[in-house]
């Protein structure tokens, strides 16, 4: 019996998912603590260092213990997926689309155990992580589409003369470095990676210290799928020695980063100054999120839009909703509303079927939710609801706060400009859509926003405004997350990205080519 697609907006999930992630969760439990090698050229390597990573849904569980891929291991993948960069190049593409569309089924056919991974790693609730899965192949899969619908992206040109040929040709770079976040570890490493594959690049692929076993389940996918061995490589461990290397090495044709502003911007800057010639970064960054509420609202329909938002996976969506501007007829009402509502969401063990949110990532993620608390009381702000970190029985042994929404802080206060990454909601009352524009707009960020309006004057006034990369209106399943691909191309304006195309976007793919001109006269 096909199950009906899990998405981040689905408001209901088909019974069988809950006994198949169940099975798939008591299974995962002999697969964890294991050891892992690096991926180069094919070949497993250790190193002589090794960490072990904690589940934040836990800790006295250990996911894993992995190698600490160091500059002499990101040298060697560099140099193998070099050498391995002619022969995959000059495949034929529908040998490479063959490859992704491999690839995506082997995540297809394993979708409730990677979930269940990925609820261990990152801590995400089971519909969070099931969608995430399903993200991952529906990414991939579009990705094929759009190639095999490109064909080759040749396109003939007008003849320079008669009888000449002329055309444009999108051709490969090289060797890119691939460096994914923790939050959708499957699912973001997933897309970038297929992307520079499918285009004929090979990759070396470097996942989040704290989720890398999502990013080794990747690569074996690439590997079943039919990817040759140094096309696609794996090294695990932390950013700096690898980002040292990859920003350096000559043999580095563009790089693909999904994560903070600082590093991506880092990465930018560094790989420009050390290398001969500039070259491609494809970075997707942080972000801080708004969402406007007008007197013309359904004001239940932006409670549940914006808690979803603000809330779902603890949020630590690059998406998340951590600004609401709130027309002030309708202020007090919708905050009472959401006050309650937030009261209601569910805060535990993300295994749970009951849970709506699970732990943060990290103890540093949990300061930094304790801290924006105690500077917001210091500076003036009130805590409407929640404020509280969650440390009874066997929560204690992991990271659990509690969604958390404020007012009364100063437009320019720090907690309403920096990206937290936390359950931390502003709301702010304004006089008018206008203003409430005009304060969205007022950040060096710009993934996604959105509106609740009945108006549709005042949504195409929205949309005209507002400078974000990904906008919606009136969505109860997620005021600003849950984009999909082939639904909602996903990119950041402003630092929220560098490219101006989304991911799971009809121009995502040509951000890992670069065009050739062919001018023959003999039938080429
Ligand atoms: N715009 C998007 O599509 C998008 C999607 C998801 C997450 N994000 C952003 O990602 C951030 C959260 O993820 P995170 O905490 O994993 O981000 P992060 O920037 O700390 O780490 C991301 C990756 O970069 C690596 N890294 C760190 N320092 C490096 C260096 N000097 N050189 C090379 N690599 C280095 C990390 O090991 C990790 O693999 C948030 O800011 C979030 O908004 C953005
Ligand atoms: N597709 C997801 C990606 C979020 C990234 O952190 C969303 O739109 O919420």
């Amino acid at each position: 019996m096909k199950m009906r697609k899990v998405t981040y907006v689905s408001l209901e999930s088909d019974e069988g998912m809950h006994a198949s992630y169940e099975a798939a969760l008591s299974d995962l439990e002999s697969r964890l603590g294991h050891r892992h090698p690096l991926f180069i050229g094919g070949k497993q390597f250790t190193t002589t260092r090794e960490f072990a990573v904690r589940s934040p849904v836990d800790q006295e569980v250990i996911t894993g213990h992995f190698q600490q891929a160091g500059e002499e291991e990101a040298k060697a993948a560099v140099e193998v997926a070099k050498d391995a960069y002619p022969a995959w190049s000059r495949t034929d593409p529908a040998e490479r689309v063959a490859a992704m569309r491999a690839t995506a089924k082997v995540l297809d056919r394993e979708v409730y155990s990677l979930a269940a991974l990925i609820t261990m790693e990152a801590g995400k609730t089971r519909s969070e992580a099931v969608a995430e899965v399903g993200e991952a192949v529906d990414m991939i899969r579009y990705h094929c589409d759009l190639y095999e619908r490109a064909d080759g992206f040749v396109v003939p040109m007008r003849p320079e003369t008669p009888g000449a040929t002329n055309r444009s040709v999108m051709r490969p770079h090289g060797v890119w470095a691939v460096i994914s976040p923790f939050n959708f570890p499957l699912d973001l490493a997933a897309g970038m990676a297929s992307a520079a594959l499918l285009t004929g690049n090979t990759v070396v692929l470097k996942p989040a210290s704290k989720t890398p076993l999502s990013g080794i389940r990747l690569y074996e996918a690439f590997v079943e799928g039919g990817v040759p061995d140094g096309a696609v490589n794996l090294l695990t461990g932390p950013g700096h020695p690898f980002g040292e290397v990859v920003t350096a090495h000559p043999a580095v044709d563009g790089i693909a980063f999904t994560g903070s502003r600082e590093v991506g911007m880092w990465l930018m800057r560094t790989f420009l100054a050390r290398q001969a010639y500039p070259k491609p970064v494809v970075a997707e960054m942080g972000s801080k999120n708004p969402c406007i509420v007008t007197g013309t609202a359904d004001l239940e329909k932006a409670v549940e839009g914006v808690t979803r938002a603000a809330f779902g996976y603890g949020g630590q969506k690059c998406s998340a909703t951590s600004r609401v501007y709130v027309q002030r007829e309708v202020a007090e009402e919708f905050a009472g509303m959401l006050i309650r509502r937030a009261g209601e969401c569910a805060v535990g063990d993300p295994r749970e079927r009951g849970a709506f949110m699970g732990p943060l990532i990290s103890a540093r993620a949990k300061q930094t939710f304790e801290e924006a608390v105690a500077r917001c009381r210091q500076d003036g702000g009130r805590v409407l609801a929640g404020g509280m970190t969650l440390e009874e029985g066997a929560l204690a042994r992991g990271f659990y706060v509690q969604p958390t929404v404020v007012a009364g802080l100063p437009e320019s206060h720090p907690l309403m400009k920096h990206e937290l990454f936390v359950p931390f909601l502003c709301v702010q009352p304004v006089a008018s859509l206008d203003e409430a524009i005009h304060l969205s707009n007022e950040t060096g960020y710009g993934l996604t926003a959105g509106i609740f309006a009945e108006d549709p004057g005042e949504v195409r006034s929205f949309f005209d405004g507002i400078r974000f990369g990904v906008c919606y209106a009136n969505r109860r399943g997620g005021a600003t997350t849950g984009a999909w691909p082939g639904v909602q191309p996903f990119g950041g304006w402003k630092a929220s990205g560098s490219m101006g195309k989304g991911v799971g976007g009809p121009y995502y793919l040509l951000s890992f080519l670069r065009e050739q001109a062919q001018s023959s006269r003999n039938g080429l």
